[in-house]
């Protein structure tokens, strides 16, 4: 192909086009850095062709690039030592009351510096893209600081502006309570909301505000001021809610607009009844329910009763997922959350980019939608779900470009 160029006709694809796999292959016109049309092979005339340099994939899978909604690879240092002492016993909450946990990578983010996180940022960012991520979501969250925390959006927007991928940024301030906040979380709330926030909009830093709705973070009534703020400032709103209990956090998030809420382990009929009616999108990180040995599955019957579209993403961090690959996400979902292949796909791709406000943009494979999109060496979508390290990833198209 052609670098940059014009006008491609990509003939003879099995196309999984973002909710649905078409019966009959199919021809992809793409101009520029878009999508011009869609066409069976069968109705396509020779007149269709002019103009285009004609590519035939012979048959093979066809998908939008990749979606990662959820990540927070910026950060510094690991927590390897934390992976150890979860294996012997502790849990994840024990270890964050006794001030390890995202309060240790805190530590180890403030003492980076900017090239710092950045180097270590990016072969994390290309193994998602390796593995077909052409946009993904990345959120502040372990600087805790105004200084800190925009530091880490502004490595996030390097990330875009140096690889061909897209990134979204998301100020999630409302993390962790830093150390210095140790006795005034109210506190530390009000400096999310009136500096991070006005500061990260000011900036263009952020597209997003983040929250940690838990015992272990933030009260229902402290995110919903850092929804205010996010509102008053035009950012759009995400929650980390039920992951480890239900406080109503995943409700409260849908009632002000959020556009996903993620983890959701904990959620309940009436909360999933919140999404529904606010068309929230539930994001599922079967990762970290996975590395925290989780029992309790989220309510995926419900979700599905309800019609409340599921995103699937790696939530790759340095504590409780350490991954770096949304294909293994796929097989995850399907083992652990018993998705479909076709539900898991919709959730790295439609959904994946409904979760980030991006649907107009990316993760379907339409007319006038971003030029973003995957070959694979299968004929068969579900086996991208059912097997780890294959198929492989043949070409990877950015923005009309081979990237
Ligand atoms: N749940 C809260 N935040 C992250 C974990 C961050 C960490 O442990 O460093 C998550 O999505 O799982
Ligand atoms: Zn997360």
């Amino acid at each position: 192909m052609k670098q940059g160029t014009d006008s491609t006709l990509w003939l003879n694809a099995t196309l999984f086009d973002g909710l649905n796999t078409e019966e009959q292959p199919m021809a992809m016109a793409v101009i520029g850095a878009q999508i011009a049309w869609l066409k069976p092979m069968s109705e396509l005339s020779a007149a269709d062709r002019s103009g285009f340099e004609c590519i035939d994939v012979a048959g093979a899978l066809v998908t939008p690039g990749l979606v990662d909604c959820h990540t927070h690879l910026v950060f510094g240092g690991n927590r390897a030592g934390e992976f150890e002492a979860r294996l012997e016993g502790k849990s994840y909450e024990e270890i964050a009351r006794a001030g390890g946990g995202i309060i240790s990578t805190v530590r180890a983010t403030r003492a980076a510096s900017e090239d710092e996180l950045f180097e270590a940022a990016k072969p994390r960012l290309q193994a998602l893209m390796a593995d077909g991520v052409t946009t993904v979501e990345i959120k502040s969250g372990y600087g805790l600081s105004l200084e800190h925390e925009l530091k880490m959006l502004r490595v996030a927007r390097r990330l875009a502006a140096e690889l061909p991928v897209r990134v979204q940024t998301t100020l999630l301030g409302a993390h962790a309570l830093p150390p210095e906040y140790k006795e005034d979380a109210d506190g530390y709330i009000e400096l999310v909301c009136k500096e991070m926030i006005p500061a990260a909009a000011a900036e263009g830093l952020a597209d997003a505000v983040d929250v940690f709705c838990e015992n272990i973070a933030f009260s229902v009534e402290q995110c919903e001021r850092v929804y205010a703020a996010a509102k008053e400032h035009g950012l759009a709103i995400k929650g980390h809610t039920e992951q480890l209990s239900n406080l109503g956090g995943s409700a409260a998030a849908a009632r002000a607009g959020a556009l996903s809420v993620d983890h959701v382990e904990y959620l309940d009929e009436a909360g999933v009844r919140a999404l529904a009616e606010a068309g929230t999108v539930a994001t599922l990180l079967p990762g970290a329910f996975y590395m925290l040995r989780e029992t309790q599955l989220p309510p995926i019957e419900l979700l599905r009763r309800y019609g409340v579209p599921m995103a699937l993403a790696t939530d790759a961090n340095p504590g409780t997922s350490p991954m770096f690959s949304l294909k293994l996400m796929l097989n995850m979902a399907c083992t652990l959350f018993r998705l479909t292949p076709v539900e898991a796909l919709r959730g790295v791709t439609a959904h994946g980019a409904r979760a980030l406000g991006l649907q107009q943009q990316v993760g379907r494979l339409a007319p006038g939608l971003q030029a973003d999109f995957c070959l694979w060496d299968t004929k068969n979508p579900a086996e991208l779900a059912y097997s780890v390290g294959l198929p492989r990833l043949t070409q990877r198209i950015f923005a009309g470009v081979k990237a």
